[in-house]
């Protein structure tokens, strides 16, 4: 499985896409006929059953990349149509018919999951894992008890079973696919009710999810209101999203993440790899004057070419504190 992810310009067209897949899962044998010695007969590469296997698999994985990838941009033409239902209306019943047409959330999160499984070995959780570990998280003092875990965008209800004994995590999707997912919007949480509570949130592979760059914003700043002071964020990303962004470099979620208040302190990513992962840390928001100077709160170019749109921009509105008293 391929990670498949689309960019689009503002009127919702795809302008460009950035498909990344790992030819290297795919055994590809070609087996060549030994020709008999007086025959003079040309060599003709007889396929072998693996490769038409590895073909179709190859077939199937692109066709997967395909889905997702529309239904993001569907899902991005849908959100923007959405902020004038009224004007949009048979637009949006059209979109709604495509997205029908795909399989709707659900084969997308089918497909995801297959993803989960495929691509990297496992889903991302065994890295976040294993940076709690080394932080000695999992050597918590009894008094502090289990960590305490908000798993955003959650395919499967047990990613963190083999850590039950120091891990309390709530699921949550949009879709719940298993009863003990709680079916729920991160971005519509109860601010006062979790401001606060969590020690980890996870969003992996669920910013690139969320169509409106400002909501990305704003989910990052909700997650920070609801860490615990110290708390930590994990976040998943296709590696484009970053490293080949008009408007995100590394640098630049880098400091983003700071205006918030969040520290990076692990990262995680290889050159022409597939996905980003990053860890921060809760620590005290910079003082509101330096914040402002420093605006993520709209779109700026940082690099030229081709390059995918990829942004993520904060939400003034959105106050970030470490009180537990809600903004
Ligand atoms: C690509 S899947 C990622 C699943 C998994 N976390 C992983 O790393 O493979 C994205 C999931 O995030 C969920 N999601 C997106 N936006 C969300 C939101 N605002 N609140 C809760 N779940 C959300 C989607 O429904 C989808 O199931």
């Amino acid at each position: 499985m391929g990670i498949g992810w689309a960019a689009s310009n503002d009127d919702g067209k795809l302008t460009e896409t950035v498909l990344t897949f790992d030819i290297s899962s795919l055994q590809v044998t070609i087996t060549y006929a030994m020709p008999k010695a007086r025959a003079r007969k040309r060599k003709l590469p007889i396929i072998s059953e693996a490769v038409v296997k590895s073909n179709s698999t190859s077939i199937a994985a692109q066709s997967c990349r395909n889905t997702i990838r529309k239904y993001h941009v569907l899902m991005k033409r849908r959100t923007q149509l959405e902020q004038d239902p009224q004007e949009h209306k048979r637009d949006l019943a059209e979109i709604d018919r495509q997205i029908t047409d795909l399989g709707g959330l659900e084969r997308y999160q089918q497909l995801s999951s297959l993803g989960q499984q495929e691509e990297r070995g496992g889903g991302s959780e065994k890295i976040f894992i294993k940076w709690l570990k080394e932080l000695n998280l999992h050597r918590r003092s009894e008094t502090s008890g289990k960590l305490r875990l908000l798993e955003v965008g959650a395919l499967k209800p047990d990613n963190y079973q083999h850590h039950s004994s120091w891990v309390e995590w709530m699921p949550i999707d949009l879709r719940s696919r298993h009863p003990s997912i709680t079916e729920q919007d991160f971005l519509l949480l109860d601010q006062k009710e979790h401001q606060n509570k969590w020690d980890a949130i996870s969003l992996s592979l669920v910013l690139n999810f969320v169509p409106m760059p400002t909501d990305r914003g704003r989910m990052l700043q909700l997650a920070y209101n609801f860490l615990l002071p110290d708390g930590f964020l994990f976040l998943a990303l296709p590696l484009p999203c970053i490293a080949n962004s008009r408007y995100v470099t590394f640098d630049h979620l880098k400091a983003l993440m700071e205006s918030i208040g969040f520290i990076e302190i692990r990262e995680r990513w290889r050159k022409n790899g597939k996905m980003g992962y990053w860890l921060y840390q809760k620590k005290s928001p910079p003082p509101l004057s330096s914040r402002t100077s420093q605006s993520f709160a709209k779109k700026v170019v940082l690099r030229t070419g081709n390059r995918n749109n990829f942004v993520i921009i904060l939400d003034p509105s959105v106050q970030t504190t470490q009180s537990s008293n809600p903004p």
